[in-house]
């Protein structure tokens, strides 16, 4: 377990989980906290053993969005511009992360909560989760990215709808809209996010890998054309694995097995 000022992170059987921990305010993410996230997910880029990344909070809170205190010192768009695109190219590079990656809802994600909601592949709730993208409340857009992944997980309509009232929705009707995937019982909520998580732990890392790689370059555009190839070279690499080669070997032995 690492523990840092903003975020509590430890790795386990091919699972990362990185807390928010700032439960003072609710989790809001402030510098620091950005600083402390970008340290962990460039480490994390890099690791092959990782299958799937949790983010989490605590029963209170996921994230309550941007630290408005800590943001309202900051008066001009040129002194909030680069602030607000270091949290967006973050909260992208956490999209195009190798691995699975899940948020854990237990409490409320509102504002840039909601952003990092969004930029993850699944959102698991529990039953007295809350989730909003408020930032009209107080004047402002999303500015991390959170408005267009957003029309792309619920569409257009729902979407707007959520952005410009501002409304906060419980989990019930985030499920309906498919802003989140899967409503958890409260107790023990972790736990059953980590039996969620372990689905996508498989002998060979390879896999998830490979199909979350056609998943991000349907996303980003990529001609149906380019996938005869893309396909082809992810089960070409898994070929010579031997994961593969020990999983055929043990279907052959089975059925050449004299009873
Ligand atoms: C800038 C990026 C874009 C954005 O994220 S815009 C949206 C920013 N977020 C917000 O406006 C949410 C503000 N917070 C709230 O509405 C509520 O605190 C919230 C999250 C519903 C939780 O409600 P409760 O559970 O009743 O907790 P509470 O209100 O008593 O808060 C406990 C302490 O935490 C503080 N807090 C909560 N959210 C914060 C935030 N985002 N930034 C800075 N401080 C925040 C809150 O002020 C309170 O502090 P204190 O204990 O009174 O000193």
């Amino acid at each position: 377990m690492f523990i840092m000022n903003t975020l509590i992170t430890h790795k386990k059987d091919g699972i990362g989980w990185i807390q928010f921990h700032r439960p003072a305010v609710r989790n809001a993410v402030n510098q620091e906290m950005m600083a402390e996230l970008e340290h962990v997910i460039t480490e994390w880029e890099q690791d092959e053993t990782l299958q799937v990344v949790v983010l989490y909070g605590d029963e209170k809170a996921f994230v309550s969005g941007g630290d408005v205190e800590a943001f309202h010192q900051i008066h001009t768009k040129e002194e909030i511009y680069p602030v607000m695109k270091r949290m967006g190219d973050l909260l992208q590079r956490i999209s195009e992360l190798k691995c699975i990656t899940i948020a854990a809802v237990e409490g409320i994600a509102v504002g840039g909560g909601c952003e990092i909601v969004t930029s993850c592949d699944f959102c698991l709730a529990s039953k007295k989760a809350k989730l909003g993208m408020i930032q009209s409340r107080i004047a402002i857009t999303t500015g991390w990215g959170g408005a267009s992944r957003l029309m792309n997980k619920i569409g257009k309509p729902n979407a707007l709808k959520m952005l410009i009232t501002g409304e906060v929705i419980d989990v019930e009707r985030a499920k309906e809209m498919q802003l989140v995937d899967e409503v958890i019982e409260s107790s023990h909520f972790l736990e059953k996010v980590k039996v969620f998580a372990q689905q996508f732990v498989l002998p060979s890392p390879m896999i998830g890998r490979a199909y979350k790689e056609v998943a991000l370059a349907l996303e980003q555009g990529t001609p149906l054309s380019a996938f005869a190839k893309i396909e082809a070279i992810n089960c070409a690499d898994c070929w010579e694995a031997e994961e593969h080669v020990q999983a055929v070997e043990r279907f052959l032995a089975k059925r050449n097995k004299v009873d």
